[in-house]
């Protein structure tokens, strides 16, 4: 820091940190009391660094609307930055890693011993998991990025050796900047080549959706077929706009370029109606109407249409047009409307050139990036509407979600050392920071912030009475026949605050996750059931979400003991979550196609975001108490009965005890009703087939009692389990013994973070024991599987013994949510799967919301108690309650 502090010109702007430090201190000093409570240390999204948050500081005064987070002594594990320095902006990607943590899970040992799962095929250099930050910030403030880099030490990187991938103009014009203030090398990647390499990425890795077309208003996700993707045009709308040919992995050429871009708005702009940021410009545009400065039409042909070619009145004919037939000076005019005509004019310009340029080359794929677009409607349409124009329907604009970070990460892509260039799509997760991005704040830096920071702001602006909601993109423009646009009809003033935080989420990378290796074929796999696209959908899915969010939030409180703390951050929690449900019933599209999964998976993801790491741990103990104390009596009437007769019981009793859903509303109400176990008795005693979806005659032909009687057993099954208590208890654990007593090996494959009240693979080695303790068969099954401590360490003093049963095992399968997405689970239930014949799949979140059309190259039978009466009314035409048995042989 000391090289920068001696720059003069910079000592202001270290003054105003110095001092706003001191505010936050003293702010600081009266909650200290509410240090954050350590968390869980699963991998995944329990992982993540502690932040460094002393000095911590506000840029600027607290009541200013966009004030900038600082947090100067953060200091993640960093390993790679990259840069890209345009004629506007810098971009910054970054890579944080996630320390390796040891848990201190035996049952991990155990399985990992047993199948060798190691890192063995990776590359020598192993990335653990991480996180890809993307920041940005304007070329005139160099100084800032500087300072960031160095407060956050990013330009340390594994092996100190001080050398950065940058590109863009300014990795040439201010190279030596970088030596002097951050004693590192600038090593130049070539411009084009990272724009090139970075859409590359982002279009074969293809998170959550990365690119979409933007028609009227209306956002859709694009399928990209990866191997039909090339050629296609890359227009990037930086200051100065580049067209670039792309043909493959290093392949392209840039064919044309004009000046006339991003800056040239922005300039224009800034001189015509005295704006002070680019945002301020773009949102003046929202009210603006072009008609009073754009020449149209109707102005030539007196109010007429020039049909004859096409052309209505309310064509613009002439940007700025009518400015010459009027005898007015500058301030005469709207600022917003000459924004407004400026942004359509230049958008419209880049959309024709573009649209020629393809035509030339024959090109019918056009993809736009550059932060001059930065997702603002408007914009997109425009350029659409022009594409669509003139190319008659044959060719079409496409949008990425990471616009304006092409070039950054290609810049980043280039570190030969850091093997992200053998990625797989399933091992980046997208999570979308909560809290400080509602504020307006631009954050330099992870926008997760500290915890407390982002509860204060949340505070702050429910004390002023700002209404907390992410802003939502203005609605779209009405075109006006041919060629032409009207003023857009703005929803509100105000613009998406920074978009950067908003639409493009930190990108979890988890090496770990990997595809499940039984799926029929990947490609088509689907996770998501239900599309949220229908809007009547959405409402519901979102009215239930907010119904359920009070008692969630009581539930989460009482979890931590019930504390002020626990109960500021239950509040917290609940206004972001709301945010985000606010901003997706907006914009369902707006962090890519949304599913139920997603959207389940979200509200998870914040409560982790606010450190409830297990809102319903003491239901679940609770519940798997009570069970564990009836399971003796279960197990002997199920000995008690002949195999046949037993089959069919052991599923009415899967059936029967998954009515224990604390994320369903009717069955939450059903338990003040009464005790578990007279929940479910009753539940028992209501089964009768046939049930709504009932293939349990082919499953039971499958398993040797059809009149074939084939002889066959499975050679190891894997059960996703659901829930705690009498789910897996009652319902889970007695199949699974009966499987392992027909000599199929088990594999319990359970979540690896909380989520609702699902039994967690942590949590299971303990229920099993205590199982075990009433059942022969379960304890030695899970003797041999490893389970059990104590023979765990006999067998290895004598491993033949491991032989002697069929080995009961428990493997994580690497989500924290109540639905999977079986394109990333964990290695080591991939691991295990490669020798199952058998998969069964148990609960509404895992066989029904997600994966009940996935087809499996083993036998699959999906178990379900459909506690939802519109879901029931929608997937098996039937009521709540009713059952799903759905068995599928091997396809
Ligand atoms: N906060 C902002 N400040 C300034 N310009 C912005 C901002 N947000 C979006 N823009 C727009 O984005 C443009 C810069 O986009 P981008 O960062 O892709 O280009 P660049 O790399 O700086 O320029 P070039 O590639 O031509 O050197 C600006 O000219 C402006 O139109
Ligand atoms: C000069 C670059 C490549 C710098 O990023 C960009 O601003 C640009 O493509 N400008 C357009 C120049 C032209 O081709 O007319
Ligand atoms: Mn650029």
């Amino acid at each position: 820091m000391d090289s920068l502090k001696e720059d003069q010109s910079d000592t202001q702007a270290i003054d105003n940190i110095n001092e706003d430090a001191q505010n936050i201190r003293e702010k600081e000093d009266t909650e200290k009391d509410m240090a954050p409570p350590v968390g869980n240390s699963i991998h995944r999204s329990g992982s993540r660094p502690q932040l460094d948050l002393s000095g911590a500081a506000i840029q600027g005064n607290f009541e200013e609307r966009d004030p900038t987070i600082l947090l100067p002594n953060q200091s993640d594990d960093i390993s790679h930055l990259a840069l890209d320095i345009g004629g506007s902006l810098i971009k910054l990607v970054y890579f944080s890693r996630h320390e390796d943590r040891a848990v201190n899970d035996k049952r991990k040992m155990s399985t990992k011993e047993r199948f060798g799962v190691t890192n063995g095929n990776r590359r020598s250099f192993p990335i653990l998991g991480g996180r890809l930050h993307f920041v940005k910030f304007e070329t005139t403030k160099i100084n800032e990025c500087l300072e960031f880099i160095h407060s956050k030490q990013l330009h340390r990187g594994d092996n100190d050796n001080a050398v950065i991938k940058a590109t863009g103009g300014g990795a040439y014009k201010f190279a030596d900047l970088f030596k002097e203030k951050l004693g590192v090398v600038i090593d130049k990647e070539d411009e084009m080549n990272c724009l090139v390499s970075g859409a590359n990425f982002l279009l074969k890795v293809a998170i959550r959706h990365e690119a979409f077309t933007h028609k009227e208003g209306h956002k859709e996700f694009v399928q990209i077929d990866h191997n039909d993707m090339y050629p296609y045009l890359l227009v990037n709308i930086g200051s100065g706009v580049s067209l670039i040919k792309v043909d493959g992995d290093g392949k392209f050429q840039r064919v044309s370029g004009t000046n006339v871009g991003g800056g040239t708005y922005w300039g224009l702009g800034k001189l015509l109606t005295k704006c002070k940021s680019f945002d301020e410009l773009l949102e003046l545009s929202q009210r603006g109407d072009n008609s009073s400065v754009d020449m149209l039409v109707g102005d030539i042909y007196g109010g007429l249409d020039y049909s004859k070619i096409g052309l209505s009145a309310s064509t613009i004919a002439s940007s700025f047009g009518k400015v010459i037939s009027e005898n007015k000076e500058i301030e005469d005019y709207r600022p917003e409307d000459i924004s407004l005509s400026l942004l359509r004019m230049i958008s419209y310009n880049i959309g024709q050139i573009s649209y020629l340029t393809a035509l030339q080359l024959g090109i019918k794929r056009i993809f736009f990036g550059g932060f001059f677009i930065r997702g603002h409607a408007y914009t997109m349409d425009t350029i659409s509407f022009a594409i669509k124009f003139w190319s008659k329907g044959g060719a079409e604009a496409m949008f990425l979600r990471h616009e304006g970070f092409l070039g950054a990460l290609g810049a980043f892509m280039s570190y030969e050392k850091h093997g992200l260039d053998d990625l797989m799509v399933h091992q980046l997760v997208e999570r979308f920071p909560m809290g400080a991005p509602y504020t307006g704040g631009k954050i330099h830096g992870p926008p997760l912030g500290d915890l407390n920071e982002k509860i204060s702001w949340m505070e702050k602006f429910v004390r002023k009475g700002i209404k907390i909601t992410a802003p939502v993109p203005m609605a779209s423009p009405r075109t006006t026949g041919l060629g032409g646009f009207e003023a857009p009809s703005s929803k509100g003033d105000a613009l998406r605050c920074d978009e950067s935080n908003l639409n493009v989420g930190v990108l979890h990378l988890v090496p770990s996750l990997e595809v499940f290796p039984l799926l029929a074929d990947p490609k088509t796999y689907e996770p998501n059931t239900i599309d949220l696209a229908d809007p009547n959908e959405l409402e519901y899915w979102f009215t239930v979400l907010s119904e359920h969010l009070p008692d969630l939030v009581d539930k989460a409180v009482a979890s931590e003991g019930g504390t002020d703390d626990a109960r500021r951050r239950g509040d917290a929690f609940a206004r972001a979550f709301s945010a985000h449900l606010a901003r997706l019933m907006e914009e369902p599209a707006a962090y890519g196609k949304l599913g139920l999964a997603n959207l389940l998976e979200l509200r998870e993801e914040c409560l982790r975001e606010f450190n409830f790491f297990d809102a319903y741990s003491t239901i679940k103990q609770r519940e798997n108490e009570a069970s564990l104390a009836v399971l003796p009596d279960l197990l002997m009437e199920l000995d008690s009965m002949s195999e046949e007769t037993r089959l069919l019981t052991l599923i009415e009793g899967v059936l029967a005890a998954n009515i224990f859903d604390w994320g369903s509303r009717a069955c939450v109400d059903l338990y003040h009703k009464g005790t578990i176990i007279e929940i479910y008795r009753m539940s028992r005693k209501k089964m009768q087939r046939p049930w709504r979806v009932d293939d349990f005659d082919a499953f039971k032909e499958r398993m040797g009692f059809g009149d074939k009687k084939p002889s066959f057993r499975h050679k190891r099954a894997l059960l996703f389990v659901d829930n705690s208590g009498a789910d897996v208890v009652l319902g889970m654990l007695p199949l699974a013994r009966e499987l392992l007593r027909r000599g199929t090996e088990v594999v319990l494959v359970a979540n690896s973070l909380p989520a609702l009240n699902d039994v967690t693979a942590m949590e299971l080695p303990e229920i099993v024991a205590e199982a075990a303790k009433h059942c022969d068969i379960l304890r030695r099954a899970a003797e041999a599987g490893g389970l059990l401590m104590d023979a765990m360490i006999n067998t290895q003093d004598n491993p033949g013994e491991k032989l002697s049963s069929t080995p009961l095992m428990v493997v994580e399968n690497g989500c924290g949510s109540p639905c999977i997405d079986l394109r990333q689970v964990s290695s080591e239930l991939a691991a295990v799967a490669k020798d199952a014949d058998l998969v069964i799949l148990e609960g509404m979140g895992r066989a029904l919301h997600t994966n009940y059309n996935a087809r499996f190259r083993c036998d699959a039978l999906k178990l379900a108690m459909v506690k939802n009466q519109r879901l029931a009314e929608k997937l098996i035409k039937g009521n709540i309650y009713d059952c799903v048995c759905r068995y599928e042989p091997a396809s």
